[in-house]
């Protein structure tokens, strides 16, 4: 017998679209259902997915299936491609209702966002890591693995590896998650704002500075190559940056990855503008912006494809890639999970928006893990790079300074 969807319980008229995105994810986290709240870039909508389950597997990028992407840097048992497919949309425009589609939510889940309030307590209700502590690495031996890395590109063994590694503190008393969510979107007005939460996978907060694949309700494809970076002193605008070498290089490599996933299609009639910098919350990066009309250079499936050959690009792998991926397996103690994999809608309003996900935390029930990684080079200084992977995770980490001891 096929179930009905309930028809969305009244909302009164002075909810606000915001409300409506928070009380939506606590009342999926309460019912223990995927759910993933994002804003975009430039952007004030919060925008909402929730799931009945998840499939592993993606749907093409260019639709007709919608839904939220959330894929891992490296596929593992424990890390696998996730698709949340959008059981429920709700796009975070002042004056719409959220959308429902064909597979009916549980009553719980409509029992909840009836009678939830705004302002309850999340603690213990988001879905952690099943294996529990990630690994993480002393100054020391991690500026002796970046040693080790600068040691095989000086012998001519790769050009670039990212060398990432992490680092946990605990939760601080009344730690408020969608409290941190709207936190971020505040502070970073140019990123891609998510919380991400799948039971059996964890929850995963962040705020990316860098787009992966867009395919636009025009249906043009975008990428970027952003690498290079360095803090932005008082005093410094993106204007004044001044680049040295080694950023110069590190963030060519990633952009002649992408010319070369073009050529591999034998796509030639694409647009390149860059490199320029940018600035992603207290950091400047380098980027070069790439656009193709898909219809007009005849790729139509040109997200589905530049995808395959994008991931993981060498801004969090390094080139070659298969040399800067087994270093990465041998030097690194963690395992990344989410972290360096990508993650956005799929044909939701007509687009579709992946970002890799840097500038992330993933939460356990009273820890947070944040992860960073930095490009390494032949001209790398292990110092400066353990400095770097700092300031990156202090993108979000700020956030959770309450709990540092
Ligand atoms: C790998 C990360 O950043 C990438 C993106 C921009 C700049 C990067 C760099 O300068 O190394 C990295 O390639 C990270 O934030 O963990």
């Amino acid at each position: 017998m096929s179930q009905e969807n309930p028809s969305i319980p009244p909302l009164s008229a002075d909810t606000s679209p915001g409300e409506t995105a928070h009380r939506l994810f606590q009342a999926a986290l309460r019912a223990q259902l995927p759910v993933a709240l994002w804003r975009l870039p430039n952007t004030q909508e919060v925008q909402v997915v929730v799931a009945s389950g998840v499939q592993h597997a993606l749907p093409p990028m260019e639709g007709p299936q919608k839904g939220f992407a959330f894929c891992p840097f490296q596929v593992s048992a424990s890390a696998p491609v996730t698709f949340l497919p959008a059981d429920l949309y709700f796009s975070g425009k002042a004056g719409t209702a959220p959308e429902l589609g064909d597979t009916v939510l549980p009553t719980a889940f409509w029992a909840d966002f009836q009678k939830s309030g705004l302002k309850t307590d999340l603690a213990g209700k988001w879905p952690s890591h099943p294996a529990g502590t990630v690994p993480s690495i002393a100054r020391d031996a991690f500026e002796k693995t970046v040693s080790t890395s600068i040691k095989s590109m000086q012998a001519g063994c790769l050009e670039k590896v990212v060398l990432s590694r992490t680092k946990t503190l605990p939760l601080f008393e009344g730690f408020d998650l969608l409290h941190a969510f709207t936190q971020l979107t505040q502070l970073y007005a140019t990123a891609f704002v998510s919380l991400v939460a799948i039971p059996g996978i964890g929850t995963w907060l962040g705020a990316t500075p860098e787009l992966l694949v867009q395919v636009d309700r025009h249906r043009v494809f975008r990428t970027v190559a952003l690498a290079g970076t360095q803090p932005l002193t008082d005093g410094l605008t993106p204007a004044d940056a001044i680049w040295r070498q080694k950023e110069i290089e590190e963030q060519a490599l990633v952009q002649r990855y992408i010319v070369s996933c073009f050529r591999h299609l034998r796509l030639r009639e694409y647009v390149e503008m860059g490199p320029r910098t940018v600035r992603a919350g207290n950091l400047l990066h380098l980027r070069t912006d790439f656009s193709a009309a898909m219809d007009e250079v005849g790729f139509l499936k040109l997200g589905t494809q530049m995808l395959e050959l994008l991931h993981p690009t060498s801004a969090v792998g390094g080139m070659p890639k298969a040399a800067a991926l087994q270093m990465i397996g041998q030097l690194e103690l963690h395992e990344r999970r989410y972290y360096s994999g990508y993650l956005g809608p799929v044909q939701l309003g007509q687009e579709t928006h992946l970002f890799v996900n840097l500038r992330c935390v993933e939460l356990g029930q009273d820890t947070v893990t944040a992860y960073a990684g930095a490009g390494m080079t032949a001209d790398s200084v292990p110092a400066k790079e353990w400095v770097e992977t700092e300031l990156k995770m202090q993108t979000v980490l700020r956030l959770f300074q309450a709990s540092e001891s």
